[in-house]
């Protein structure tokens, strides 16, 4: 008996990287659709030189992460698009706030200056967390990223930094999100050190998180290029989705069976060393599995045989994303150079945000940008029954771009998706839920490995190192 692997998404293929690698036998990833890839999703224009992305679009090659996933688009020899951290898209990032788009500091001079939307300057909000009390959180409990940055640094810099920010990760509210998703070891400097820079300035002379050797070997010349060459961000030559269909081919030239349409509706375990999977016609037993399926999903398989692990599982949130992909015919976006703009839920506007995605990207002189909306909001803004048509949903992002950008024209070419419970949310309590999942697995000797976005980070970095850390977790196949 074998080890399969459930979800053919970037994380489910990343695990069938790390098993063949480290075992070298074979076996088989099931993904319930017909498509490998998941949320990435690149549609070319070939013939107009365009193309959009629906999901993600771009890696970021920092630490221990990026490095991880540079050394895998090294070993399939991808062709890379890298944008050096000069580039425009780079550096300008925006808000739109106060009736306004707004650019974001990008030099310390900013600090100093009053900067709309902020009505002070920023260094008043360090300042602010110099004179501020110790923290207030008991050890080791949470608090929501909102009511964290709002103690240390003020009312303004939660809802204009870092409401937004949160937003462009995660589609979700801050004042629910966890402060452990994006800042844990910050949030620990303040519970150690009483303040976010005292503990910064502390730290860098005496500091475990300093003393953290990174526990796995990458070996990445492309990590080295991308250091040399200060990358900020990359992409691939044929868009994202490159990357899961060139993993599939890797696998299935190496003789992985990546089976699509292959939907599991039941997991059962017999004992440590025995699940069962059941497909439509058939059941299939292996030794392990490693799921890299959305933890609700997982709930749904393992209700009948586990419905305390059910809960829990489905206790972890998802939020439904709106993308819509705008085409122009020319340079639209002359007086806008730079990543994108994100839009603070204190406006109450129906968008989270959009992408310049040609500022980014060659788009042979068409305007191409995303116009994100709903996440934690969906339901307020697009929840209606029946549920708003896909034209009902270009209009409001049409709108939106003639009201934030000024673009008065009507798009060549366009494309909506709604992506349904495409992002888990780290809320608060949400790295306990998770502990808590792996100890009922463990305890119960339930030969599973949970990878994917719903555990230990929603990038694409993170979600190949958990399916990397998975693998590596296993004692044999
Ligand atoms: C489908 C919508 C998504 C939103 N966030 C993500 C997706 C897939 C995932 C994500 N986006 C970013 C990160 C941070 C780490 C990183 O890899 O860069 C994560 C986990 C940052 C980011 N946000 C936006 C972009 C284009 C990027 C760069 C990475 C990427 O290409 O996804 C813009 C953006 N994303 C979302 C919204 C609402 C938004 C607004 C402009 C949600």
């Amino acid at each position: 008996m074998k080890t399969a692997v459930l979800g053919g998404g970037i994380s489910g293929l990343s695990a069938g990287y790390y098993i063949l690698r480290r075992f070298g036998k074979p076996f088989t990833i099931y993904e319930a659709s017909p498509r490998v890839g998941g949320w990435i999703r690149s549609e070319w224009h070939k013939n107009q030189g365009f193309f959009f992305e629906s999901g993600p679009r771009t890696i970021r090659p920092k630490g221990l992460p990026g490095a991880n996933t540079l050394e895998l688009v090294e070993e399939l020899q991808l062709p890379i698009k890298p944008i050096p951290s000069s580039h425009a898209s780079a550096r300008n990032r925006m808000l739109y706030a106060k009736n306004q788009i707004c650019m974001l500091p990008n030099s310390p001079k900013g600090l100093v200056s009053v900067v709309p939307p902020f009505s002070k300057p920023l260094y008043r909000a360090l300042i602010h967390d110099l004179t501020t009390a110790d923290s207030v959180v008991a050890k080791n409990q949470d608090e929501s990223i909102y009511s964290f940055v709002q103690r240390r640094f003020g009312k303004e810099i939660a809802d204009y930094a870092i409401s937004p920010m949160i937003c462009g990760i995660c589609a979700g509210d801050a004042r629910e999100i966890s402060v452990r998703f994006l800042m844990e070891s910050i949030f620990e400097h303040e519970q150690k050190y009483g303040g976010v820079l005292k503990g910064l300035l502390y730290s860098r002379f005496n500091d475990k998180y300093n003393a953290l050797k990174d526990k796995i070997q990458v070996e990445s010349n492309l990590y080295k290029r991308a250091c040399k060459e200060k990358w900020a961000m990359y992409s691939l030559e044929d868009g994202l989705e490159q990357l899961p269909r060139s993993l599939r081919k890797y696998l299935t030239e190496r003789n992985v069976n990546v089976q699509l349409n292959s939907k599991c509706h039941n997991l059962r375990f017999n004992g440590a060393d025995k699940a069962v999977m059941s497909f439509k016609n058939t059941d299939v037993p292996v030794s392990h599995v490693v799921s890299s399926l959305p933890a609700y999903q997982l709930a749904q398989l393992t209700k009948a045989q586990h419905p305390s692990l059910s809960a829990q599982l489905l206790s972890i949130p998802y939020v439904d994303v709106v993308v819509v992909n705008l085409q122009y015919d020319n340079d639209q976006l002359l007086k806008h150079n730079g990543f994108g703009l994100l839009v603070p839920p204190v406006e109450n506007l129906p968008v989270l945000g959009i992408i310049f995605d040609s500022c980014c990207f060659d788009m042979a002189g068409n305007t191409v940008i995303t116009v994100m909306m709903g996440g934690h909001w969906f339901d307020k803004w697009f929840g209606q029954q029946p549920p708003p048509s896909q034209k009902e949903l270009r209009d409001v992002a049409q709108q939106q771009v003639r009201r934030i950008l000024g673009i008065m024209e009507d798009p060549k070419f366009s494309r909506v998706h709604t992506l349904h419970k495409c992002i888990p949310q780290y809320t608060v309590g949400h790295k306990r839920r998770v502990q808590g999942i792996r100890e009922y697995i463990k305890s119960y000797k339930l030969p599973l490995s949970l990878c994917g976005a719903a555990y230990d980070g929603v990038g694409i970095n993170d979600v190949i190192l958990s399916a990397r850390n998975q693998v590596d977790n296993l004692l044999e196949i």
